[in-house]
Formats: C-alpha cells, structure tokens, sequence
C-alpha cells in the first residue's frame, strides 16, 4: 500500500477512535471489518493509534504548530514505520515540520507533555508512587508484552516451552508464576497446535498471580463471582484439577458466551457458568456460606493495563471513578456472603488507584470483624511463589508494570471466622 494511503487510513481511524465513545480496541475491530488491509498494515494502523493514544498529550501540543488535517499531524508523529517509508507520504511543509518536532528536547517540554496523563490522575499517583511516579510514567507509555498460561492438567511448563521452541516460537518462564511463560515476539497463536488443544491460553503473568492466590483446591466450591471471559476462571479449574465445582458468575451473557470455545479447549469439565442480574441475584442467595474460595475480580478503571488499553486514561474521569467504587464495594460484600467459616476471599482489581484498592479492603475489613486480612506475600510463597515479598506492599499483593513487567494488579485476601 502507498504510504500516504496508509497514513490516510490511519487519520481516518484516529478521527474516530479519538471521540472516545467506546473502547479503542472495538473501534479498531471495526474499521479493520469494513476496510480490506493486509496483516502487516494493520500492525502499522494499530501500533499508531494505539502510540497516539499514549502520547496524546504531547503529539498534540506539537500539531498545534502544524497545518492541514489535525488528526493526520497526529498520525505523522505516531506513525509506527521507518521514517523513510513515511517520507513517501509526506509534502515538502510537513517534512520541515516534523524536522522541528524531533528537534524539541525533553528536557523542554512542560510535565504535561512528558507524563501524557489528564491531570486529574497525576497527583494520586504522585502522592503514592513519590519519585516511583516517572518510572511508572515510562512503563504504562510502552507497549506491553505477551505472555502465556501452562494449563497444568494438560501439560508440564517445561514441555510445552520445548514444544513451543520446536515451532520457532521463543518464550522464557516467567519469574513469579509457575504456570508462566513469556513470549518473546507477538507471534499468532491460533494455529499453533499447544493453543488448539488448551494447552496454552494467553495471560499476563499478574492475572495469573491473582488465579494462584485463591489456591483452589481438588473437590472444593469455588466461586469466580467476576469471570468475564474466563481468564482466571480457566485458571481456578485447573488448580481444582477439574473437581469440585467452580461457579463463574457474570452479569454479562455476552462475556460468559466467550468463555465456552476456551472452556472446551480446556478440558475442564467442573465449571459452571451462570449468568447472573445483579450481584445481589437470588441464584447467589442459595449459595450463602457453602463457598470455600470466593474471587471476586472485581469491574474496574483498568488503569493498570493503560500498556495495552491507553485510551482508559482519557475515557475515565473522577466520576465514573467515584461510581467504580460505590459498585466495588456491593459486589464485594455481597460476594463475601458465599464464603464459609474458615473459607477465603480475595478481592483484585487491575486498577493502580488507592480508592478502587487498598480503600476498598480497608472499609470492607472494618465493616466485616469476621473477615481477617491474610498477608498475601507468606501465602505465595508457600505454593512456590519466588521472591513473594518484592510482589507485595503491606498486606495486598500490588503489582506495577515498571517493577513486576506485569500489568498493575491489586489483591487483597480474607479468611472468614
Ligand atoms: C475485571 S472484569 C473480569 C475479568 C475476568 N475475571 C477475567 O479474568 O478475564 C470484571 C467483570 O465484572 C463483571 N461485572 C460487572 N458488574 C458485576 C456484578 N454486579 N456482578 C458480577 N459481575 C459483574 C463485568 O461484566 C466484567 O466481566
């Protein structure tokens, strides 16, 4: 394809991406349905929106001094192939143009353009993170890598990452989870045989830490009160070796309907997903007290994941944040009613805001006495998490992109009395 052709489309898909009516990732599902592109095309349309996306901040500061069409100076400066093929697009104007833009230095620039985050997010995370907050700037404005879970019923780690090598797909284990593997390129998975027969299923290593710390156990109950597309629940099922029973509850059909083709790859055959109206529906009624390990994965910012999802950070704002934490709240006391005497919940969010974490737990502790915090770190450790105590701040398990190269997960554990 020409590379002004590319470049158009890529201005074309940012005008509609940058309304921010609805998630990033659907709306490049869509404008890649309806236009015919080749794979490495879309790679290079993809990897731009999502490098302005990150950069907004800046990139816009230095359109403004530009002309023409302010989407397309978005897409030059984001434009996610080598500078001379983007030359090949290119008139004489915006070529001296951006000369200048690679001429201003860093060092130059106001904060705003440096971080790229809306201000209402900067000054929470630099009161938690102090001097933290600029290597965690750098970690969430870089693309995320790729990385996968063993399904252990299936498999060994160590196999499957032979197996991989034979098919010239490079991975190393991952450092904390056992189940783990880090892929070392993006490569397509579908066609590879360990993916076709649920082996393998793609899951960053922090999602996977979160499955590890409820501890599932053979012949137990298991609730999964949150499960979405299943992610942690494929997890839990085979940490129970496929006995017992795991509920994967979701108020969303849709989400639920996505787990189905991963379940049957899996080879679990204890799960059993339910749809549920509301976090208070009266299937959970029945099940008060007779659960032994509750997750409740909770809906969140997803600002932990602005690697892969940076739109979140100009789509959210304090008020959609405020009402994150008012529905954090009910769905995790409500949860907690399905726990036994003796039986674990755990909360997690992959948010790096204190409000939808650590102040989450904190008033669901002082409301609930009979709900003892457990410290996360001696409870990794003890199903062979290495360096459990670099993973964890106080109690919670807290994981950070620039620390952990996970995605920034939050998790917090009870017993009940
Ligand atoms: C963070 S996602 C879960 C991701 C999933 N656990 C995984 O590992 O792939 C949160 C999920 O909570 C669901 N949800 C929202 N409100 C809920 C409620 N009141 N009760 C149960 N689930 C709810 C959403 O539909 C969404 O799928």
């Amino acid at each position: 394809m020409h590379p002004n052709a590319l470049l158009d489309c890529c201005t074309e898909l940012l005008k509609q991406v940058l309304k921010f009516d609805h998630p990033a990732d659907m709306v490049v599902s869509r404008y890649f349905r309806e236009m015919r592109l080749g794979p490495r095309e879309r790679a290079t349309v993809a990897e731009t929106i999502y490098g302005v996306l990150r950069k907004k901040n800046l990139y816009t500061y230095l359109a403004q001094h530009g002309s023409g069409v302010p989407e397309r100076r978005l897409a030059i400066l984001g434009f996610a192939a080598p500078r001379d093929f983007l030359y090949g697009a290119l008139t004489e104007q915006e070529e001296d143009w951006l000369s200048r833009c690679d001429q201003v230095k860093p060092a130059d620039l106001m904060e705003l353009h440096r971080h790229n985050l809306p201000q209402w997010l900067v000054e929470p995370l630099k009161s938690q993170l102090g001097e933290d907050f600029w290597p965690l700037v750098e970690s969430l404005n870089a693309p995320a890598g790729l990385d996968l879970r063993v399904n252990t019923l299936k498999d060994k780690r160590a196999e499957v990452q032979k197996e991989l090598a034979k098919a010239g797909i490079k991975t190393v284990a991952t450092p904390y989870s056992p189940w783990g593997l880090r892929l070392a390129d993006k490569p397509q998975l579908a066609n590879v045989d360990a993916f076709k027969r649920g082996a393998i299923e793609v899951q960053d290593e922090g999602s996977q830490l979160l499955a590890l710390l409820v501890d599932a156990k053979r012949g137990e109950m298991v609730v999964d009160f949150c499960a979405g597309a299943g992610g942690k629940t494929l997890a839990l099922g085979a940490s129970m070796r496929t006995t017992g029973r795991l509920y994967a509850f979701d108020t969303s059909a849709h989400r639920l309907a996505a787990l189905k083709p991963r379940l049957a790859r899996s080879g679990l055959s204890n799960v059993h997903p339910v749809a549920i109206a509301h976090e208070r529906d009266d299937r959970i009624k029945r099940l008060a007290g007779k659960i032994d390990r509750v997750l409740v994965d909770a809906p969140c910012s997803g600002l932990g994941t602005l690697r892969r999802n940076p739109d979140l950070k100009w789509r959210h704002n304090p008020k959609a944040i405020e009402e994150l934490t008012a529905k954090q709240t009910a769905i995790l006391q409500s949860a907690a009613r399905l726990v036994k005497p003796g039986g674990r919940l755990v909360y997690a969010t992959c948010s790096i805001l204190r409000e939808e974490n650590e102040a989450i737990a904190e008033a669901f502790s002082a409301a609930n006495p009979d709900f003892q915090v457990v410290e996360a770190a001696p409870l990794l450790t003890h199903i062979g998490v290495e360096h459990a105590d670099k993973l964890c701040r106080g109690p919670y398990l807290r994981l950070w992109p620039y620390l952990h190269q996970t995605d920034g997960f939050f998790a917090a554990v009870w017993q009940k009395a």
